[in-house]
């Protein structure tokens, strides 16, 4: 039988997972340390990410299991329909319709606003015509939260929330819904297929849209094998290395891959690196009926305005 890695490494996925207690610890006296070596030290900032979810998820799992998780479900407000607001935006805008991201800070770029209200820039995206929210809920590395999420979704706010995290366990799933998701995003370059077909299940069993995302030909494909995914982020941004290059929406969507995406009925979102008209008209016209955008929109200092000067035009009427 094949280890989880090496599943992972045959269908072409560089991140290693890492076991929650990390690399062992060494004392000499009174100091502890850690040997650094190529087995313990992340190879890029999408591992170091993974590898510190995973303990981090532990212990927030260890404070509310799975079946006190389920029970919080009874209470938890019904979901609201992403598929269907990036759809309607797009019916009545004639624009890919708009994931508008809730985001402080990134790896990348650093701080991105100072004063960073989220329910403030969450109803300023409403009112400016963004379809749909992506709230990010990474603390350590995007200065995100749970509280945010909830915050917005409990201050009334009526755009679909993606819950943008990294998931590594079903788990995290559970907790997102819990805390007002409508949507959650999987990363395919961190999850092998059959993490992926089973947590799309549990997403559906929930009532959650899940964003699946790739990166490149090899998980694009990967992932239109999967039944069942409804929405395919493409993500501009390699994230091992944050080079950004919107042409990859585009080879991602020329010849068979496209076609394929069309007959599935598939919404494609592009995602990262959009900062101008010409730059929606460029995924716009590669196929895609959805962009996913952050910095652009959210350093201006009224972030629904933001949006008027990223399509080009008032997409709020
Ligand atoms: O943004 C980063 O630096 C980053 C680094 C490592 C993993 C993920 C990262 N970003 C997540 C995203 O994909 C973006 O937040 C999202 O697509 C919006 O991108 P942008 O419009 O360029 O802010």
């Amino acid at each position: 039988m094949m280890l989880q890695e090496e599943v992972a490494a045959s269908q072409g996925i560089r991140i290693r997972r890492r076991p929650p207690t990390g690399p062992p610890l060494h004392y000499v006296g009174p100091f502890e340390f850690r040997v650094q070596n190529e087995g313990n030290t992340p190879r890029n900032i999408l591992e170091e990410i993974v590898w510190n979810k995973d303990v981090e998820v532990a212990k927030m799992r260890q404070k509310k299991p799975l079946s006190s998780l389920k029970k919080s479900l009874e209470n938890a407000p019904p979901t609201r329909d992403f598929l269907g607001a990036l759809r309607e935006a797009n019916r009545r805008t004639g624009f890919p319709g708009l994931i508008a991201e809730v985001k402080k800070a990134s790896p990348s770029r650093g701080i991105l606003r100072e004063d960073f209200d989220p329910v403030e820039i969450a109803k300023a995206y409403e009112k400016g015509g963004a379809a749909c929210l992506s709230v990010l809920t990474d603390e350590k590395y995007f200065k995100g939260s749970f509280e945010n999420l909830e915050a917005i979704r409990n201050a009334g706010v009526k755009c679909p929330l993606l819950c943008k995290e990294f998931v590594v366990e079903a788990w995290q799933i559970f907790y997102a819904r819990v805390k007002g998701a409508d949507a959650i995003l999987l990363i395919a370059a961190v999850l092998p297929d059959l993490d992926i077909k089973y947590m799309t299940k549990i997403c559906k069993m929930l009532g959650l849209t899940a964003l699946v995302e790739v990166h490149d030909e090899r998980e694009m494909d990967r992932v239109l094998a999967i039944e069942g995914v409804e929405l395919i982020g493409i993500n501009n941004r390699n994230l091992e290395t944050f080079e950004v290059d919107i042409s990859n929406t585009k080879r991602l969507l020329e010849g068979e891959r496209g076609q394929l995406i069309r007959q599935k009925d598939i919404i494609v979102v592009g995602e990262s690196g959009l900062f101008t008209p010409d730059d929606i008209a460029y995924v716009q016209e590669a196929g895609v009926k959805a962009v996913l955008v952050g910095e652009s929109i959210v350093k201006q200092s009224d972030p629904g305005k933001g949006i008027s000067g990223l399509f080009g035009k008032d997409i709020s009427l």
